[in-house]
């Protein structure tokens, strides 16, 4: 268990040097603050100490202030255990003293970690240091005053930027900006550092004291308009969350009133921000994303990861390529094969479309960009297959195609490579069947486009090794992605659960709502695209075909809607040709296409599931329920048969593979907030009218009749069905 302390140590030359840690991020946790004050409180009082440098332990600032506070105050409800550390430490302690503070400042400094460097009088950091107000991620805003002191020191636009954005900047660029003094490598960090602290004072450098600074915080009409112009842009990007427009609030009665009438606000907002929904949602999400890198059994065995240097991914379509730009992106040696030249090229020509539009969206710089393409190879054949540590075989999903490729590798690869299948709904059992090597058979189920979304699906069998396991989520931490260890079953953890999503929009739109309608009220719930306009984007052929493998699996919860097909009769394949429920032109939003309403007609004749013949009265909160609800009930099949590790793993899926809001902590905490028993009372009381696709599950009628909550621990799955 890490221990929180604050150390000081004083030499010849009168400087302090206060350093306070707590591995692994030195998170600002309450003992710290208590230590920083003390210590703070000896070296003003010393007659020895002339000047104080503040660091962080081990190469690391500080990752801010511990969330696990945040979290203790949403599970006790108490605001008292947050300290004022604003303007009792920051303000009354550091900024106001009479000897001056520099911030040695390497690794990070975030959220109230640079908050703390922002109090200083001077802040040194070492290349590439990572700097930010990160607050807002977690449904707060910066409570240490970085509100009021960073746009004083980088101006009212980049700091609102940084803040709204909770993006980390370089100490490079902190430089340019005047948040940084100087930027110096790790081994002068400290020496620099004493001699700035000594300088001030001595009056050979300025003692600046950033809350009452004003140069750069431009006219008062300019403020003004600058942050109407992000409140504005704030309520379209930051929906259903309170703390956008309370941060632009903050900002704005610190511009007008002064930076200590802005640290008293923020400190106000900011203690009603923690004790919100969303920040309690987002904590939560924090935490349960550091949770998927644990898995039982795999990582706390004592094993250690083996290196992947080199991949060979097998196809070059979408998914082959997408997955080929996310590996080589982090200099992973990939060989990308290919049936033929004319694939092949294919292929590579799209990996380079990725990279490129990296660069021309200023993700990636040219020279990063050259680097990427070198660690690319095409081959036809398997003879560059001798020396791989892993395969990612991404084909068309054929099951004879899969079986003839994985007996072909297992020869191809050495007996150490891990051989692992992206196929997003084939049984693994099945592709490894015809091989021996069912061990180290994975699944590697990333989502499309795969350079871009987060979610890594790692799937594996009762067979798989857990050496596998682990070799596949490093590889994964490496390319940058969460991978979300989940058990075998037919769509795995996301596509299996969001399997309803689609389903229950369609027999809705057949039960008489409008497709429109549906839509908006998804994307006003937060889901940045509803049903019909995710499955316009998809491709209609994706829909038939899941719906054919689930139909096969769950007959007994598929609902069987026409309307897909009879849109790919009148010429309509979504996004692919321009035409779907919405009209695509080149350079304009989709628009609904009323031309569809017909077709929609056509499909509710064939179903005939309205009620009486008349399409059913129900309200906005309604249709989100009947579409959402669903997707909770088969959550709840999935945690009960084992195929996640813990219940906040599917919030993770959720949140990561299918881009469910954040702010409302992924499918099973949502469902909490709303309460087991409203969900399967809804769900009970649908099927007996429309019927069994509505019908609970005996997991959530269990929990919901004893109010236990969908996220406690399930202590055995039932019917020995665990999948882990
Ligand atoms: C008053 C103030 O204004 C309020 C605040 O400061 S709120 C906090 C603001 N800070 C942040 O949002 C930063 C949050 N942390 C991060 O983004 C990342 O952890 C990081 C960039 C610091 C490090 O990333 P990485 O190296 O990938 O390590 P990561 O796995 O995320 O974290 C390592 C461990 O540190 C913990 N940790 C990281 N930051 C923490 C924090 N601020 N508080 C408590 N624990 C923290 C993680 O939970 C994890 O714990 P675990 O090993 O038990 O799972």
């Amino acid at each position: 268990m890490a221990v929180a302390r604050v150390t000081m140590e004083v030499e010849n030359d009168g400087v302090a040097v206060i350093t306070f840690s707590n591995p692994p991020v030195n998170a600002l946790a309450l003992p710290i603050f208590e230590g920083l004050k003390q210590k703070f409180t000896e070296a003003m009082r010393r007659i020895d100490v002339k000047a104080i440098v503040l660091t962080g332990k081990d190469g690391k600032f500080s990752g801010g202030f511990d969330i696990n506070v945040f979290e203790m105050v949403h599970k006790t409800g108490d605001l008292s255990i947050l300290p004022d550390v604003s303007v009792d430490l920051l303000v009354n302690v550091i900024e106001d003293a009479k000897k001056p503070t520099v911030a040695a400042i390497a690794g990070l400094a975030l959220g109230g970690g640079l908050e703390l460097a922002l109090g200083c009088h001077a802040r040194i950091a070492v290349p590439k240091a990572q700097l930010g107000l990160p607050e807002l991620s977690l449904g707060v805003i910066p409570g240490s005053g970085g509100t009021q002191r960073l746009p004083r020191l980088v101006g009212l636009s980049k700091a609102v930027e940084m803040m709204l954005s909770s993006r980390p900047i370089m100490s490079e660029e902190g430089k340019e900006l005047g948040l940084i003094d100087a930027v110096v490598p790790l081994e002068e960090l400290l020496k620099v550092s004493r001699q700035w602290a000594l300088d001030i004072a001595g009056r050979r450098k300025p003692w600046i004291r950033s809350l009452h600074i004003m140069d750069k915080l431009g006219s008062l009409p300019e403020a003004h308009d600058l942050i109407k112009m992000a409140r504005q842009q704030a309520k379209q990007t930051a929906k259903n969350m309170p703390q956008h427009l309370a941060c632009l609030d903050v900002i704005e009665e610190g511009v007008i009133h002064g930076g200590y009438i802005g640290v008293l606000k923020e400190a106000k907002v900011f203690k009603e921000l923690v004790a919100s929904v969303t920040s309690k949602a987002l904590v939560h999400v924090f935490f349960a994303q550091r949770a998927t890198a644990k898995v039982p059994n795999v990582t706390d065995i004592g094993l250690k990861p083996r290196m992947t240097k080199k991949v060979a991914v097998i196809g070059g379509g979408l998914m082959g390529s997408g997955i080929a730009t996310a590996l080589i992106l982090s200099n992973i040696y990939v060989v990308l094969k290919e049936i033929n030249s004319e694939y092949l090229l294919r292929g590579i020509k799209t990996i380079e479309v990725n990279i490129r539009g990296l660069v021309s969206r200023k993700r990636l710089t040219q020279d990063n960009a050259e680097k990427a393409l070198s660690m690319l190879k095409g081959v036809l054949d398997y003879s560059e297959f001798k020396d791989v540590d892993l395969v990612i075989e991404a084909v068309i999903e054929d099951v004879p195609l899969k079986q003839k490729i994985f007996s072909e590798i297992e020869k191809a690869c050495p007996p150490h490579c891990i051989l692992a299948s992206n196929t997003s709904t084939i049984d693994l059992n099945i592709v490894g069947e015809k091989t021996r090597s069912q061990d180290r058979i994975v699944g590697a189920h990333f989502f499309s486009p795969a350079h871009v979304m987060p979610l890594l699906e790692i799937v594996r069998t009762e067979k798989t090794s857990p050496q596998a396991i682990l070799d596949l989520m490093t590889v994964g931490k490496t390319i940058k992605k969460v991978p979300v260890v989940v058990g075998n079953c037919t769509g795995f953890a996301v596509n299996r659960n969001f399997f309803p999503y689609s389903q229950g929009a369609h027999i809705l739109v057949n039960l008489g709502v409008d497709v429109f309608k549906i839509d908006r009220l998804i994307t006003d719930f937060g889901l940045p695209l509803g049903p019909f306009q995710l499955q316009d984007l998809a491709g209609y052929g994706v829909a038939v075909a899941t719906t054919k493998e689930f139909s096969s699996y769950f007959p007994d919860r598929t609902f069987y809607s026409p309307l897909v097909e009879l849109l790919m009769k009148n010429g309509r394949n979504g996004k692919n040709n321009g035409k779907g429920y919405y009209i695509y032109e080149k350079g304009s939003k989709p628009k609904p296409d009323p031309l569809v309403l017909p077709i929609v007609e056509e499909s509710r004749r064939l179903t005939n599931i309205m009620p009486g013949g008349k399409p059913i009265t129900v309200t906005d909160q309604e249709i989100i329920e009947m579409i959402l609800f669903p997707v909770v009930n088969e959550a709840c099949r999935v945690l009960d048969e084992g195929i996640v590790v813990r219940a906040s793993d599917l919030d993770v899926a959720s949140v990561l593979g299918m881009s469910f809001p954040s702010y409302r902590g992924g499918i099973v905490f949502w469902a909490d907030t709303v309460g087991a028993n409203h969900v399967y009372r809804s769900l009970k009381k649908w099927s007996q009218v429309y019927g069994n696709f509505y019908k609970p599950s005996q997991f959530l009628e269990e929990r919901a009749s004893r109010g236990i909550p969908l996220s406690a621990p399930v202590s055995t799955p039932s019917a020995s069905r665990s999948r882990m």
